[in-house]
């Protein structure tokens, strides 16, 4: 569910705002997400939905509104608290290292004395390209790989909830089909995740319910199946049509 209480509540934000400077990039964003039911929130570009996810991992400053994360309030709590309670963060961009290898950037997270299910080895099974490039540097990645160790960086953590930034930006559509069947299993998995997506069949495919932001407010909650099936739904808050995947015309980088 997107809003109401729940007992399964893993995230529950409440009347959230924030500025730039006098400008608001979230207005009053309420949203329950239950473990069990992954959210997509989906907007046209400059909405404000990476301001959200800053937002709630703590990289911004909220100018009002709270935070809970399974019943704690983390409003104050720094970025590194909210990672270590249990909140993994892949930012739009993936913010790789150039100079570090697959195996650096996964060993710089792993902590081989947490009991955590994730491990290199676990990582390196779910995404066998990986383990081939783990001596390959960030910057000799394809989008699709460099997308895959971002994933893999935020499971090492053993998040219960994974917030991504637009997963499959720039991916070929066979890999934007891999990330997809990644999610699903993950959530099957037990992870709660909060996926900001501008394809919005990807959005509609990993989560029963969609967010829609429209500036910094979240206008709408809907079942994935009703804004599937409602082309003037998309047409008026994300100007286009489901078989337009993007609410943002753009070329999939080749990897
Ligand atoms: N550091 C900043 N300083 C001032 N304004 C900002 C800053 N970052 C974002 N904004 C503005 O805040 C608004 C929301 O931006 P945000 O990046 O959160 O939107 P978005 O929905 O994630 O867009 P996109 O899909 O392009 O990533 C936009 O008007 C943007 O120009």
């Amino acid at each position: 569910m997107a809003t109401g209480t729940s007992p399964r509540s893993c995230l529950k934000i409440q009347d959230l705002n924030v500025h730039y400077g006098s400008s608001y990039a979230v207005q009053n964003a309420t949203i329950v997400l239950d473990a069990a039911k992954p959210l997509s929130i989906v907007g046209r570009n400059g909405m404000g939905k990476t301001t959200l996810c800053n937002a709630i991992m703590g990289l911004l400053p909220v100018t009002s509104g709270t935070l809970e994360f399974h019943g704690i309030d983390i409003t104050s709590r720094s970025p590194d608290d909210r990672a270590k309670l249990g909140i993994g963060y892949v930012p739009q961009g993936r913010r790789l290292f150039r100079s570090l290898t697959t195996d650096e950037h996964l060993r710089l997270i792993a902590n081989p004395k947490a009991n955590g299910k994730w491990t290199i080895e676990r990582i390196y099974d779910i995404f066998p390209r990986l383990k081939e490039r783990r001596t390959h540097l960030g910057d000799e990645l394809s989008g699709g790989e460099k997308q895959m160790l971002a994933i893999g960086r935020a499971l090492l953590l053993n998040p219960n909830l994974l917030i991504m930034d637009e997963p499959t930006e720039g991916l070929a559509p066979v890999i934007v089909e891999q990330v997809v069947t990644l999610l699903q299993k993950l959530s099957a998995d037990g992870i709660a995740l909060l996926i900001i997506e501008q394809n919005l069949q990807v959005a509609l495919q990993v989560a029963d319910h969609v967010g829609i932001m429209v500036n910094g407010a979240i206008v709408e909650y809907l079942p994935s199946a009703t804004l599937a099936t409602d082309p003037d739904l998309q047409q008026r808050h994300l100007g286009i049509g489901v078989n337009n995947t993007s609410t943002q015309p753009k070329t999939a980088k080749a990897l």
